[in-house]
């Protein structure tokens, strides 16, 4: 199957931290890997250095056979911050209107409607986004980055900040992205959803890939009655 991401022996240093030292991964279509680590592992890095927002180091990152920096590649990715830095005086349809004129996107409205009401956010529609909670701002960015039907999308620490439905609907998308063939890669510390969504898990700790394994191979070395936090906690002590 082709690789719908490649990630070779990627460096990322600030100064003297090596926050990423050489690690390297597959991704394929229809797959979501967890990327899991302690504080400071590393994966907001691993993401930021993928999307192209940090300069690497060291390295070859490819989507979909197009490097990272190719404007190809960049239509190819996704990418849901940690800290969702929504513009304060643009409201949530003007946010999406944006991604549709920046991708050129045709016939995107129903689509964004049809998100707005998955995600509750239909009364917010003219809202401006300095008005908005932190996790609506999370799920406007959550839409922004569905809008263009990208092939890869990064999600760093997606969960913090929604409420219970909000969750809820966010893993009915996770799925509904990997039934479209779709991959997305999954950075949190949230194990219990990278057990129940994931196919494969990266597990990273002080910028080195330590473990790597598919779901099935994780619950079997964590023995019966295991789970991934045991797997988690062995391999990060
Ligand atoms: N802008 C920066 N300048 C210098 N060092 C940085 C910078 N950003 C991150 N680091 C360092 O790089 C390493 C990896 O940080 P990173 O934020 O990628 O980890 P993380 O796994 O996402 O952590 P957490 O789970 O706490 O969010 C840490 O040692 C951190 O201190």
């Amino acid at each position: 199957m082709d690789r719908i991401l490649s990630v070779k022996n990627l460096k990322k240093y600030y100064g003297k931290v090596k926050a990423i030292d050489g690690i390297s991964f597959d991704m394929y279509p229809g797959e979501v890997v967890g990327l899991i680590g302690p504080n400071g592992a590393g994966k907001s890095t691993t993401l930021k250095t993928i999307m192209g927002l940090l300069r690497k180091t060291e390295g070859e990152i490819k989507v979909c056979g197009y490097d990272y920096k190719d404007k190809e590649a960049k239509f190819k990715l996704a990418y849901i911050p940690e800290t969702p830095d929504i513009y304060p005086m643009l409201t949530v349809w003007e946010h999406m209107k944006f991604i549709a004129l920046s991708y050129k996107l045709e016939n995107w409205e129903e689509e964004a409607l049809e998100y707005l009401k998955a995600y509750d956010l239909m009364d917010k529609k003219d809202e401006l986004g300095t008005n908005l909670s932190k996790g609506m701002r999370q799920k406007v960015m959550v839409i922004c980055g569905l809008l263009h039907k990208p092939e890869v999308m990064l999600f760093d620490e997606p969960f913090v900040g929604l409420d219970p439905k909000a969750i809820r609907e966010l893993k009915d998308t996770i799925k509904e992205l990997k039934k479209e063939g779709k991959s997305v890669l999954l950075s949190t510390h949230m194990l219990d959803s990278v057990q129940n969504l994931g196919d494969r898990v990266l597990i990273l700790k002080t910028g080195k890939l330590i473990y790597e394994g598919t779901l099935e191979e994780v619950m079997k070395k964590a023995g019966p009655g295991g789970s991934l936090e045991d797997l988690f906690l062995e391999v990060t002590k």
